[in-house]
């Protein structure tokens, strides 16, 4: 059997059937131009991965592309019921939310001494332990926790048998193309083969996957291992972050229906219609925000140095939600429990 369209091709043929959400042109335009302000600066530049976030590794070793491994492989769900009420981690006197709180988690485990990145570790950690290493400083426990569980052990068992225990040796494989490493990582790990239907036809977006070789890239500095030749092929990430700034920035639309549900806060299952048209518009909605961009760059007539592309503008886009977060209180995000994204 075929394998599912590319994220890309799936993103076209959603936002060309789709019903309840739409893409507005001059919202589009309007995102490029916020970024165009942008282009040159530290925030739309691989370097912002490390030097915009003190959680992320500083290193370019192994260590941490392991780092990355096993936060990627976990990095999903993390929204709560009410949004006052949440899990919380504290850790070097500030407190995390939301992705943060997962590495913050993940750095208090290394400073206690336990290998959380290590395969060896996790493929047989027991649930009492990872309830222990992801603990809430609040009476609200991580979201599907018992499913992070099951996900580490199977994840580091594969790691083990398939790559010497090592992430690393997975992007070696990859032969420096970033398509290359996606298809090996889905194929290789099945908690990450985030894959579903619309008409009748077999779509994918990969959104951890994705985010994973993103971060390799971003976390080895492009250079050696993560000199990926193809990592501007590599599209945003459809999570559930990135569909609300891109409604509260005017980019994205949704039918008086779809925004009358999420407004109740009412929640999809993954692959609803309606939850593929959200995610599938917010990702063919930051490539057409990219060529524009890239055209006002051209029209700029400013060399651009550095190549722009999605994993930049995606990151961008949800760190400035993370820092409009009150801003965009009026604009709700879709609540699909899943361990997809
Ligand atoms: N599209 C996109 N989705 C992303 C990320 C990240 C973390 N990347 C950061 C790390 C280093 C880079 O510099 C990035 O700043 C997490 N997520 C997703 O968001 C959701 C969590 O949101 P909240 O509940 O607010 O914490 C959840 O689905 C999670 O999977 C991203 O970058 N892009």
């Amino acid at each position: 059997m075929d394998g599912p369209l590319s994220p890309r091709e799936s993103a076209e043929f959603v936002a060309g059937k789709s019903r309840d959400v739409s893409i507005d042109g001059g919202g589009v335009r309007s995102v490029a131009e916020l970024l165009l302000a942008k282009a040159s600066g530290p925030e739309l530049s691989p370097g912002g991965w490390k030097a915009l976030h003190e959680l992320n590794p500083r290193a370019a070793d192994e260590a941490a592309v392991s780092w990355v491994f096993v936060t990627d492989t976990l990095n999903f769900s993390f929204w709560s019921e009410r949004d006052e009420h949440k899990c919380l981690v504290g850790y070097k006197g500030k407190t995390y939310s939301g992705y943060w709180s997962l590495c913050a988690a993940v750095n208090r485990a290394l400073d206690e001494g336990i290998p959380i990145t290590s395969a060896s570790y996790y493929a047989t950690a027991t649930l009492d332990q990872v309830k222990h290493i992801f603990r809430s400083d609040t009476d609200v426990p991580m979201p599907l926790i018992e499913e992070r569980h099951r996900i580490l052990n199977e994840t580091g068992k594969i790691l083990l048998e398939k790559f010497q225990g090592s992430f690393l040796n997975c992007v070696r494989k990859s032969e420096k193309s970033a398509q290359k490493l996606m298809h090996l990582v889905v194929e290789s790990f099945p908690s990450y083969r985030d894959v579903t239907q619309f008409e009748g036809k077999r779509i994918s977006f990969y959104k951890r996957a994705q985010i994973l070789v993103a971060d390799t890239w971003s976390v080895l500095e492009g250079k050696g291992d993560g000199c990926f030749t193809d990592i501007s092929s590599i599209t945003m990430f459809a999570d559930y972050r990135l569909p609300q700034v891109l409604a509260h920035l005017g980019a994205l639309k949704y039918s008086k229906e779809l925004l009358e549900k999420l407004l109740r806060g009412e929640m999809f299952s993954y692959g609803d219609r309606q939850e593929v048209e959200i995610r599938g518009c917010s990702l063919w909605c930051v490539e057409l925000i990219r060529d524009c961009l890239l055209e006002l760059i051209e029209k700029k007539g400013e060399k651009n140095s550095r190549e722009i592309n999605s994993i930049l503008l995606d990151y961008y886009l949800w760190d400035y939600a993370r820092d409009h977060r009150e801003d965009m209180k009026g604009i709700p995000f879709h609540r699909t429990r899943c361990i997809y994204y």
